[in-house]
Formats: structure tokens, sequence, C-alpha cells
């Protein structure tokens, strides 16, 4: 896939050694926090991790509401750092001491909160982080696992990242780095993506040689393209609105963007053709991660994720799905993805050879809050099966009504 270098946008990207070694501490101090319950393998015990999650309830409510305010970065409050040789006595002056106001629950779903997603301003991903979390400062990446890095080293509240998309199928890149990190998915959102194609002005459709955008906007204006009886190459790039970016910071006459109709207003594009995804219903579900799991709860629809690696055995995948079909919980989605931990078992048959057998971590999502029985017992149950398990999150289902031709409700509408 080509890289293309954006002009004018900066999008996030890991910083210096000394950066990232003053960063760490933070790093570790959460990483402790949560490991006992991010840690779902077959060592610590699933009913435990239960435990620990609702004894968890009340300091982690607190800490939802608390830790942001104190560390700075989303309050109002007036702190100042704090100085051994007595040197603060003009600035301490100035300091509020704290009133009841200041303990009042910190917005999650409001202003202030820094989420960060992978594109440049237009991509379809800062629109689900509007959609997310209204009024939040979106910060762009320019790869998926600098938005994964970025919640860790505390430089961004929260990532939205793309899981799947209903033409393109899922994007696996997430899937491997949800495992590979130790964020907790604390909620989804369902974003229509109705795709255009952009051009400079002036440029005719016949005049093409090229269309770039993310490889998931090739996959899901597949057939259309073709309809249109373009003659031209299809070439996959970072993401949407940085092809569009590209075109007009270059100037290329030749080329033609699968983007939003909000990255054309952005980058003076001109729209050549206006919903050009194969189906009108095009939605991509995004998840949104945070360094801690939220309470699970029941007083509305929860879906919970886990991934884990299974026993050697017979019928084990059969096996664990039945604990969920007994107990009458719907699974949403099933994903599998190479165990790179052990891609390949060797299995010997006697007289007849040796059989490769790859190995794989299944994905799945469920329809049920970790704080039902029902589901604490289904993954007790999966445990005796399995070699490895972890819970990625028991999070609230994104139920927001539907409308497929609009683009969005939401103020980040494209
Ligand atoms: O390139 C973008 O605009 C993105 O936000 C990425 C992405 C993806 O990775 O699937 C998100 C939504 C659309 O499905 C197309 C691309």
């Amino acid at each position: 896939m080509r890289t293309l270098i954006p002009s004018s946008h900066t999008p996030a990207t890991i910083t210096t050694p000394q950066t990232r070694r003053r960063r760490r501490f933070f790093i570790h101090s959460s990483a402790k926090r949560s490991d006992s319950f991010a840690n779902g393998s077959r060592s610590s015990d699933w009913q435990s991790s239960c435990a620990i999650l609702s004894s968890k309830v009340n300091s982690q409510q607190q800490s939802e509401s608390l830790i942001p305010a104190v560390n700075g970065y989303n309050s109002s409050l007036n702190l100042v750092p704090f100085d051994n040789n007595n040197n603060n006595k003009s600035i301490q002056s100035k300091t509020k001491p704290l009133s009841i106001t200041d303990l009042s629950p910190a917005p999650m779903h409001g202003s202030n909160l820094r989420v960060a997603y992978q594109g440049v301003p237009g991509a379809y991903s800062e629109a689900a982080a509007g959609k997310a979390y209204p009024n939040c400062q979106a910060i762009p990446c320019d790869q998926f696992e600098v938005a994964f890095q970025a919640v860790e080293l505390w430089i961004a509240d929260r990532a939205v990242l793309p899981v799947e998309n209903s033409l393109g199928g899922s994007i696996h890149r997430n899937y491997d780095l949800l495992l590979r990190h130790r964020l907790h998915i604390v909620g989804e959102v369902q974003f229509p993506v109705h795709h255009c194609l952009l051009a400079l002005p002036g440029v005719r459709k016949e005049f093409l040689t090229r269309v770039i955008s993310h490889p998931q906007g090739l996959a899901q204006c597949e057939h259309t393209l073709t309809k249109l009886g373009l003659n031209v190459a299809r070439e996959a790039v970072d993401d949407t609105a940085g092809a569009a970016e590209f075109i007009a910071a270059n100037n290329v006459r030749d080329t033609a963007a699968i983007a939003s109709a909000r990255a054309a207003e952005i980058y003076g594009l001109e729209i050549l053709e206006d919903g050009i995804q194969d189906d009108a219903s095009n939605v991509t579900r995004f998840v949104m991660l945070a360094r801690e799991p939220i309470i699970p709860r029941t007083d509305r629809p929860f879906k919970t994720s886990i991934v884990f690696a299974h026993e050697k055995g017979t019928c084990v995948l059969f096996k664990v799905l039945s604990a969920f079909a007994f107990r009458n919980i719907s699974l949403t989605k099933i994903e599998s993805r190479p165990n790179h931990n052990v891609p390949i078992r060797l299995v010997d048959e006697a007289n007849v050879g040796t059989a490769k057998h790859f190995e794989y971590m299944f994905y799945i999502d469920f329809e049920a809050s970790m704080a039902e029985a029902r589901a604490q017992n289904a993954l007790a149950e999966v445990q005796e099966f399995t070699s490895f398990l972890r819970v990625l999150g028991s999070y609230p289902m994104d139920m927001t009504s539907w409308s497929p031709s609009s683009s969005s409700s939401s103020t980040f509408s494209l």
C-alpha cells in the first residue's frame, strides 16, 4: 500500500525516545491497575476476574470521573504543580480550593476528551470519533498502531478505530492490535459510510487514469466503479481523506479519490459522483478504546467482546459456541486470525505423515453484559476448553436509529 505524505496536517506519530521514556511511567502505572482484568489467560481464574471487576465498580466509578480531572487534562480545576522549594507563593494565592462542583463526573461523552483516530481530517474515523464523543478533540494518527499508543501514552484519552464494514468485512489489523495492546473496548459506534468520487475542479471523469483510496473504500465501491465504466487503475493508500489531500496538495489532475463529501470540502475538490458505495446502507463499525474498562451494566443492551485460543481436542469450537447457545446468548460476530505465537501445529499421523494445522485466535462478540450471571457462567465454561481467554470489553451496544440514505445525523456528518 502506498503511503501518502500529507502536506498540511500532521497526524500524531510516536515521538522521541526522551518523550517516550517520560511517558512510560504512566503506561506502567495504568497497566498494573488493569492487568487483573485484561490478562484473562488460563492462569487467572475467570470468576475472580469478575469479582475483581465488580469490586472495582466503586473505585472505577471514581476513577472515570476524577482521574482525568486530577491529571489536569480534562479539567476545569486550577491545579498548580507542587513546588518543594515553596516558590509557588504567587501562583498559590490564585489557586482555587476544590469545591463540590469540581467533583462532579467528568464529561466522558463531551468536550475536551482527546480522541485518537487513524487518518487525516475528513476521514470517516474522525466522523465516528465525533459521533462517539461529540465535541471531542479529535487527534489524527498516521497508523492504527499510533492511535493505540497515543492512548497508552496518555497523549489521548480514547481511540476510535474501525473493526468491520458491512461490505468490505473485517479490518484485520485492528483485531491483531487489540490483542497486542492492553486497551479495553468501552463502546461501539456504527457509522454510515457514504462515498463520493472526488477530483480537482474542472477534471472530467473521462480523463481519469487512477482512483485512489483506503483499501476498504476501494472494496466498498468495487462494483460501482466498474459500472461507471472508468478506465482506471485502483490504488490503495492509507486513508480516504489522505487520498483527497494528496490530490489537492500535488495538483494531480488524472486521479480521483474515493472519500467523504467533507473531505471534498476540506481539500477543495469537486464531487464527480455521489453515493458510489455498492450498497446504500454501507456501515462501518468502530470500537472505542480506553486504558480502563467501564463498569458493565444490565439496564441497557450490552455487548461483550472476547478473544481466545483453544486447547487441542475435538469439536472445541463447537463446545465453546454451545456455551453461549445453551444460555440463549446471541453471537453477533466471530472472527479468526492466525495465532502469531504458535502459527502452526505439527500433527504426526502414524504411517501417513505429518499434518500441519494452522492455529487461530478466535474473536467473538456476544449480546450480553459481563454483569449478567449467564455471561459469567458462559465464560467460565469457555475457559475449560481454551488455553487463553481475554475479555476485550463489555460495553453498551450502539442502538442509534438508522438512516442509510443520509450520511449521518452527527455533528460530524459527512
Ligand atoms: O480512511 C478512512 O476514512 C477511514 O476512516 C478508515 C476506514 C476503514 O479503515 O475501514 C473507515 C471507514 C470506511 O469503511 C473506510 C475506511
